[in-house]
């Protein structure tokens, strides 16, 4: 598979984790990686989780390429494929100001979805996307969602309700529902933003873009 983002030495995208054996070695070099980084300052995790085809490699392009990133300064260029389905992880950082924002995709793929809690151990921030459009499997969504809560009582969440542009998608109010937000408990950090990330739309996401990072960083 094709390498996406910098920094790839490590965190090589597709392909990496294709079975059990693969995975466990990917773990051990992120726990070194952790355990490094823990000396380090300014260097904050967010990883980002939600089933497959809800849309964190294009969050993840979007940050890091387009229109955005250059009026921003901070153009990263990837080299294509990351939309394909994530078979194993995608990873970059994004520098701002003094802190550096590191981005776990973690695949949403079913065989992928029993490895996620092993990532929240290190974990800032955890961004849950969602295929707004997706609606029958919304149920799955919240399910998946509220077993990472259980998992990280204290861990602040931001919840993207992506594919607003999709004709059947279910609206902020109406995602709040579906996944059963009012039940998390007020001491949680939990915010829910909705957005729309087909290349098509970058341009006009720009603001949601800029949102979401700026969220991020009053949680981190
Ligand atoms: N219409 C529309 N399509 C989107 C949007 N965001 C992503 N997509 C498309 O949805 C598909 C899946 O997006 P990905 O970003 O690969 O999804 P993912 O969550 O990374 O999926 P996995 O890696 O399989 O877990 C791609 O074809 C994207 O182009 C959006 O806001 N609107
Ligand atoms: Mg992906």
């Amino acid at each position: 598979g094709g390498v996406s983002g910098y920094r790839s030495r490590l965190f090589p995208s597709t392909g990496l984790v294709q079975n059990r054996f693969s995975h466990h070695i990917f773990k051990c070099f992120y726990w070194i990686l952790c355990l490094q980084e823990e000396e380090e300052r300014g260097k904050r995790q967010v990883l980002v989780l939600g089933l497959d085809g809800a849309g964190k490699s294009s969050l993840l392009q979007s940050l890091t390429s387009g229109d955005w990133a250059a009026r921003r300064g901070r153009c990263r260029p990837t080299r294509g494929g990351w939309c394909r389905p994530t078979r194993g992880f995608n990873f970059i950082s994004l520098n701002i100001s003094a802190v550096q924002l590191d981005f776990l995709e973690v695949g949403g793929g079913e065989d992928l979805r029993r490895y996620w809690l092993d990532y929240l151990r290190k974990t800032h921030v955890l961004v849950f996307v969602v295929d707004s459009s997706d609606r029958p499997r919304l149920p799955l969504a919240k399910a998946e969602l509220h077993r990472l809560l259980r998992a990280e009582p204290q861990l602040p969440v931001v919840v993207l309700g992506n594919k607003q542009d999709k004709a059947h998608a279910v609206s902020g109010s109406e995602l709040h529902e579906a996944l059963a937000l009012h039940a998390v408990t007020a001491d949680r950090k939990l915010f829910l933003l909705t957005s729309q990330l087909d290349s098509g739309a970058v341009r006009k996401s720009c603001q949601d873009l800029d949102t979401f990072q700026n969220l991020l960083l009053q949680l981190l």
